[in-house]
């Protein structure tokens, strides 16, 4: 692909984050991609998981029809309705995503998540850092959603900041097919892969599909790029993989796979107000996680990692 059709390819971002220093090497800018493959049930992220950009309504911010209303005069859906307390009340159901209503709204209480953008456009954003990133030997990070699902644009971003010398790193959940995953891999430095579950079935049940494509893209990745730098992520989720006999099954899929990192996520629930707004309730009602629970946990895993090490010369018969 010629670098002027790479600069010039479309795709669609709900967000630009800077300063990271938690997702890949040194400082870097995360550029969200909308789009998912999975429908994880503790997700962050809610605004990635539909391709689209969508609508979102935060009735905090709503001024109220006393003094507003400008969005009830621009929908012509019968979307938006008043509620008792003057503010308003939006029914997805009878939405059309025209998203009239958020250009009207002035104070931001209607908001689309998603906008198209190129790639130049996102990595002139990306280069605005360029000085902390040669420091830190930091770089950009693809995210979202499932960055790959947008591969046309995944993939001219990538190509486009190899073009640039910036340093390239994915968050992928890997339930893409193999031959995105091997193409991406031809541009990338680092990648941050998650495998949230060893046993298909409770992958399935916790996030919309098996994880055979996933464990088998992993495998085929660390085959066909050994020199690529891969780090396994697990969220660890209560009530959904928060148990040793999990982290154990997935310590030993990283063990038998071999040369990568393996890292434990703590939980969060940052993303809770995100499904309001989208209209969305959040199922997970689990307590937190311990953060002694979690360091038994990460010290399980390293033991798991550990016991795979090959013994000293000496001690082999
Ligand atoms: C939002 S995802 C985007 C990348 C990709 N879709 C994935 O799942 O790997 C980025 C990271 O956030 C993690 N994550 C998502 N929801 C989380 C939550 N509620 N608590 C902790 N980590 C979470 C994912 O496991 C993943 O490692
Ligand atoms: S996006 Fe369009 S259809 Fe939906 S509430 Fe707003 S104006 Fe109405
Ligand atoms: S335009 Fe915005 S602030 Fe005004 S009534 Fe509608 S949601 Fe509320
Ligand atoms: S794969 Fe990642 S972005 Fe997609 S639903 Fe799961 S946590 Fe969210």
């Amino acid at each position: 692909m010629s670098a002027q059709t790479d600069r010039n390819t479309k795709g669609i971002l709900f967000n630009i984050q800077k300063y990271s220093v938690h997702d890949g090497p040194g400082i870097r800018t995360i550029l969200f991609l909308k789009g998912c493959s999975l429908r994880c049930r503790w997700c962050s992220n809610p605004e990635s998981q539909s391709a689209a950009p969508e609508l979102a309504f935060n009735r905090d911010k709503c001024l109220g029809e006393e003094h507003c209303q400008r969005c009830h005069h621009v929908c012509r859906n019968q979307a938006l309705g008043v509620a008792q307390d003057g503010k308003m009340v939006w029914n997805p159901d009878d939405c059309r995503q025209c998203h009239a209503c958020a250009e009207a709204c002035p104070n931001k209480a209607l908001i689309v998540y998603g906008y198209e953008t190129t790639v130049d456009q996102a990595l002139r954003r990306v280069e605005e850092d360029e000085a902390f990133y040669s420091r830190s030997g930091g770089g950009v990070t693809l995210s979202g959603g499932e960055p790959l699902v947008q591969a046309e644009f995944a993939m001219a971003l990538l190509r486009e900041a190899k073009r640039r010398r910036i340093h390239t790193c994915i968050e992928t959940c890997g339930m893409v097919p193999w031959n995105v995953l091997r193409e991406a891999a031809q541009y990338l430095d680092h990648v941050l892969y998650d495998v949230k579950l060893a046993d298909s079935e409770k992958h399935r049940m916790a996030t919309g599909a098996g994880n055979e494509v996933i464990l088998e893209n992993l495998r085929r990745l660390r085959r066909e790029f050994p020199d690529l730098p891969i780090t396994v992520r697990t969220p660890v989720i209560p009530g959904i993989n928060d148990t040793p006999e999990d982290i154990r099954a997935i310590a030993e899929i990283v063990r038998e796979v071999g040369g990568m990192d393996y890292e434990l996520l703590g939980y969060h629930r940052m993303g809770t107000p995100k499904y309001v707004y989208l209209g969305r309730s959040y199922e997970l009602t689990e307590p937190n996680l311990d953060e002694g629970r979690l360091e038994e946990l990460r010290a399980l895993a390293r033991k798991v990692l550990e016991s795979g090490k090959e013994a000293p010369r000496g001690l082999c018969a």
